[in-house]
């Protein structure tokens, strides 16, 4: 296993760095034969809530002798959890195997502190083998319901852990797909890479909205009111409506410039409820500036975005 730096940044204000370097550090540790039983258990958790001993030996061709034996690094690792009926890959087991994918594409070459912590996803700061910063974010769909869940009995628990697995991986499929539909046409973070519920992005170096003040920033707030506009527009051309358009999920620097992040609710504009999802993003960022005096009528933007034809004729009327 190759050698990944772990830095400790200044913005590690959630601890995050801590998690990691232990996640990194059992993976040094781990022999290809641990990742492949891993990766067997991680297979066959579409047909059971804890796979039984046998089933794994079975599919990965080794004797039972050894398979108990990386069942029980596994363990020591927390990379799994264990129950009389059998093994199920844990969170960390999860992260674990997109981890390694990364690292043996040789993407990344150093993991800092924790970003950000979202309701639905830990973010890191990374440095790629390229020299450039960018951000891991891992998917954890459902986590806050799972969590709950422990107040419920113990098979709803698995349900939610298997259902875990294959949400927060379609929610990292789902906003790399978006992000690539969208940039860099639209102000988005790059694109980078995508494995199972982890996605690589390029870093954007700036505070979210709801965190600056635009005045003290110097920024033109009707300029950049029109510019977040101006970007709802473009990727609504492009088929897509963010649905979770807020001050928080615009990130701005000290230059003005921003990017809007956190793709993956994204809706089709062709959504039946497509207008009701606009309409809220849209409404979202007028209530945002209304502190800086700025009065726009959410329908008229709304009309704005999606009028098309409308919009090729002034075209056309402009030259
Ligand atoms: N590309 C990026 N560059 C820099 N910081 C980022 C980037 N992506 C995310 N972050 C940071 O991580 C935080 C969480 O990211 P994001 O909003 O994408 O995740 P989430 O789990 O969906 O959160 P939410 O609770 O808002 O739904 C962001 O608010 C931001 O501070
Ligand atoms: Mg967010
Ligand atoms: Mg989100």
């Amino acid at each position: 296993m190759k050698f990944i730096l772990c830095y400790v940044t200044k913005t590690d204000s959630h601890g995050g760095a801590n998690i990691i370097k232990k996640l990194l550090e059992y993976l040094k540790q781990t022999h290809p034969d641990d990742l492949k039983v891993l990766r067997t258990i991680e297979l066959l958790m579409r047909y059971h809530e804890w796979v039984p001993v046998d089933e794994i030996v079975r599919k990965v061709k080794m004797d039972e002798k050894d398979v108990l034996y990386r069942l029980k690094r596994l363990n020591k690792f927390e990379f799994v959890n264990r129950s009389r009926y059998g093994y199920r890959l844990s969170f960390g087991g999860y992260d674990a195997l997109a981890m390694n994918a990364f690292i043996k594409k040789g993407l990344i070459k150093a993991i800092g502190g924790k970003l950000g912590v979202g309701k639905e996803g830990d973010v890191y700061n990374i440095l790629l083998e390229d020299g450039r910063e960018a951000v891991l974010k891992f998917h954890k769909h459902g986590r806050t319901c799972f969590t709950r869940g422990k107040r419920y009995r113990d098979y709803i628990v698995d349900k939610r852990h298997i259902s875990w697995l294959y949400t927060s991986r379609l929610t990292a499929e789902r906003e790399f797909e978006i992000l690539n539909e969208l940039f860099p046409i639209v102000k988005v973070p790059e694109p980078i890479e995508q494995n199972r519920h982890a996605i690589i992005m390029g870093k954007i170096c700036g505070d979210e909205l709801k965190r600056v003040d635009l005045e003290e920033l110097g920024v033109d707030a009707n300029k950049l009111f029109w510019d977040i506009i101006e970007e709802i527009k473009k990727s609504y051309e492009l088929g897509y409506i963010h649905g979770d358009l807020s001050e928080f999920n615009i990130l701005i620097d000290e230059n003005g410039n921003f990017v809007i992040i956190d793709w993956p609710q994204a809706v089709n504009t062709c959504h039946p409820d497509a207008e009701f999802y606009l309409k809220r993003d849209i409404g979202n960022v007028v209530r945002y500036f209304k502190k800086y005096k700025i009065k726009e009528d959410v329908d008229k933007l709304y009309e704005y975005v999606t009028n098309k034809n409308k919009n090729e004729e002034d075209k056309n009327e402009w030259g």
